[in-house]
């Protein structure tokens, strides 16, 4: 076809950008490119008065799936997924102020386990859609954020949210996150000699409204949850073959499916004739995480704050309530998985993964961070600003 005579277009005066939006507003694009989605946080704050912060007034949300990591090698479709969210930036933030609304991405697990050509590949990529939007691209705008970054920023959120780092006896909670690839365990050590045995590298100082902060920390890569699924079927560090079935007690004895992770297919499937039930089940998982993370006694005796997956998997077997979390003892992920994994086919319409996933919360809880079957933890949708219920500023 010829291309159509496009006279008419000169007649139309071009798309103008009118100054019509409030000046004491400012916005804030935020991308988290995590190992099983992409989500944006368009976020809203207000300057009431010139001597205070911006308080934030609002936020905007919306996510993809899968992460960025499932595109390993097309980078380019990758950086499309991010485009398509920017355009709800567009649309959010008033057009006078976009030359000032800066944008960010940062992004966890999935990219750090990616070979760090194709992780740069990918991330040069968004660098490139970023730098074509006509947002402000600040120094170092599209990285990979380091775990111990992830966990401070999840302990920062909760604790400051919840009123604990302007309170004058400071009673913060530590802070579990469980995401697809990794997981974090981060808190603030009472005593003396849980920092004493300690390793260096688990502890990290940093300052925030005139105090100094020690906090515990560490992210533990490949731990996260669908990680764990594929440590459990024994195909994490494989070269997958074509065909290659993997098999777990975990699973639905007359199951055989199939899944993608990280751009890889892998077919799974039951113990055809073999043992089922949450005995097999944990004896499989527990071999995931034993020996292999580190255990401060201290957190037998306090209270943590558990977000991700505990929440996802604790509201989808009913243990809490979808809108307000709830307080849960490590001991009721064992209950929940020994029903789960007891009575499989009484549960086959939901994941067919429930029962490996919440034995791998229990031997994670247990026999990976060492708390007790007692430990109170505080299960909640993660902290996100102001449609939390808690007072942003
Ligand atoms: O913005 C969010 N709000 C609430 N939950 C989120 C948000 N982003 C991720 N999650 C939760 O994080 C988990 C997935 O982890 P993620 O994809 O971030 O992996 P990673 O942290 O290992 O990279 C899921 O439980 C999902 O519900
Ligand atoms: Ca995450």
């Amino acid at each position: 076809h010829p291309s159509p005579d496009m006279w008419f277009q000169g007649l139309f005066p071009p798309r103008v950008c009118l100054a019509n939006a409030r000046t004491n507003t400012f916005y804030g694009i935020m991308f988290d490119a995590g190992s099983t989605g992409t989500r944006i946080h368009i976020y809203t704050f207000v300057q009431k008065n010139p001597e205070q912060p911006p308080e934030l007034e609002g936020e905007i949300f919306e996510s993809v799936k899968p992460g960025l990591s499932a595109y390993v090698d097309q980078p380019e479709k990758g950086a499309e997924t991010v485009k398509g969210l920017l355009k709800m930036a567009k649309e959010a933030v008033p057009c006078s102020h976009w030359k000032e609304t800066p944008v960010v991405l940062k992004a966890t697990a999935g990219l750090r386990l990616l070979p760090e050509p194709k992780a740069q590949a990918l991330l040069s990529e968004v660098r490139e859609v970023f730098e074509k939007s006509p947002f402000l691209v600040p120094n170092n705008s599209v990285s990979i954020m380091d775990g111990s970054s992830e966990g401070i920023l999840a302990w920062i959120t909760v604790n400051f949210l919840t009123g604990q780092l302007y309170s004058q006896n400071q009673m913060t909670v530590g802070t579990l996150d469980l995401g697809g690839a990794s997981t974090q365990i981060t808190f603030l050590p009472r005593s003396e000699e849980t920092l004493e045995q300690t390793p260096v590298d688990f502890v990290t100082s940093f300052e925030m409204f005139n105090s100094t902060y020690k906090l515990y920390t560490h992210s533990y890569l490949g731990f996260g949850l669908k990680a764990a699924r594929l440590a459990t079927l024994g195909a994490l560090e494989m070269k997958v073959v074509n065909g290659q079935m993997f098999r777990s007690s975990c699973l639905p004895k007359r199951l055989e499916a199939e899944w993608h992770f990280g751009g890889v297919r892998y077919q799974y499937g039951g113990n055809k004739e073999g043992e089922t039930g949450f005995e097999p089940c944990y004896s499989e998982v527990v071999k995931v995480v034993q020996g292999k993370l580190h255990q401060p006694d201290e957190i037998r005796r306090r209270s943590f704050y558990a977000f991700s997956y505990y929440y996802d998997r604790a509201v989808d077997t009913d243990l809490i309530d979808y809108e307000k979390g709830g307080v849960l003892e490590v001991r009721d992920f064992e209950r929940k998985a020994k029903e789960v994994c007891d009575n499989m086919d009484r549960y086959t319409s939901a994941s067919p993964f429930l029962c490996m996933d919440l034995s791998y919360i229990t031997a994670l809880l247990k026999e990976g961070f060492g708390f007790g079957d007692n430990t109170l933890l505080q299960v909640r949708e993660a902290l996100q600003g102001p449609n939390t219920g808690f007072p942003v500023s």
